[in-house]
């Protein structure tokens, strides 16, 4: 079966170990110039009614970075990570998206992909016949096509398969699995962990990966995310819960708001979302 590499997936490296702590501490130093991603007053609408949805939104990551982006439901933080990987539903009607240097919006959604952007989405969709280990083999070879290195065959990827496969916390009869067929919600949500941890990124949009995981699942998934961020790759994680940030630490948290940010700050922002809800933090209302 002929299938195109998902836009999830970066051939450009590997991620490395590091634990948390010690991203953070290099990321004081690694974040003053190198911006990663660039969002200048975007705007984009929905292609089958024309309704406009982002509406000027302007965001800067830089490496290092774990960035958080919250807000009501229909607010537009999905859309926004969307337009991104360059979703067919979606037009962009302006601004500008710079990615490691290059114009984001020129590129189609696989380059976008082969650029160095992995997105998790908040239903992931299933790939009937075809088992998750041919996926990630098929996947993990692209990459390496890309970066002019030879292909491996199954047997020759086992290992590294089984590394990430322990990374997440997932038994090793998920490989022979069908993507996501017949996968929970949360077996679903770890098996996009395991693709990120397989194929890299150097940004990773996780659009509420926290949700329908119990306890358990959400600690595996956060363990599994801060061992795959580095000093030099980024985070932005869609999210409407406080369990999670707790655990990845994001170093700047947004509150999205009729398809813009309206409001920046730090996780002691959630504190005040928690206690008095978004009208407290909103710059808008
Ligand atoms: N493809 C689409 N077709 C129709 N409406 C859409 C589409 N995509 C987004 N919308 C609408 O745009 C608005 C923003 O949706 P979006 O999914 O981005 O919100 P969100 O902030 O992620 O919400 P939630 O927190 O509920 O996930 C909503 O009103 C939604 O119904």
């Amino acid at each position: 079966m002929a299938l195109s590499l998902p836009i999830h997936s970066s051939p450009l490296r590997f991620p490395s170990i590091s634990t948390s702590s010690t991203r953070r501490r290099t990321f004081v130093v690694a974040s003053a110039s190198n911006p990663l991603l660039q969002v200048n007053d975007l705007r984009a609408k929905i292609v089958e009614s024309d309704l406009e949805i982002l509406r000027g939104v302007n965001l800067t990551v830089n490496q290092g970075e774990v960035h958080a982006v919250m807000g009501k439901n229909g607010s537009g933080k999905s859309t926004f990570a969307k337009v991104l990987v360059g979703h067919p539903d979606y037009e962009v009607t302006g601004g500008s998206v710079v990615f490691k240097g290059e114009n984001l919006l020129e590129m189609e959604p696989e380059e976008r992909s082969l650029a160095g952007l992995f997105m998790s989405f908040q239903s992931p969709v299933e790939i009937p016949g075809v088992s998750n280990d041919e996926f990630l083999v098929m996947a993990y070879n692209a990459r390496r096509k890309k970066l002019g290195l030879p292909e491996l065959g199954p047997l020759e990827c086992f290992p590294y398969l089984m590394e990430k496969l322990q990374l997440v916390n997932m038994k090793p009869d998920f490989l022979n699995r069908n993507v996501n067929e017949g996968f929970s919600g949360g077996e679903r949500k770890r098996n996009e962990i395991l693709q990120l941890a397989v194929l890299g990124a150097d940004l990773a949009i996780l659009d509420e990966i926290d949700s329908g995981l119990d306890v358990d699942a959400l600690r595996d998934v956060a363990n599994a995310v801060n061992r795959i961020l580095t000093p030099s790759n980024s985070l932005l994680m869609i999210t409407h819960y406080r369990r999670i940030l707790d655990l990845l630490n994001p170093t700047h948290v947004h509150v999205m708001e009729k398809g813009q940010i309206a409001k920046t700050g730090d996780i002691s922002m959630v504190e005040a979302i928690e206690a008095e809800g978004y009208e407290s933090v909103s710059a808008l209302t």
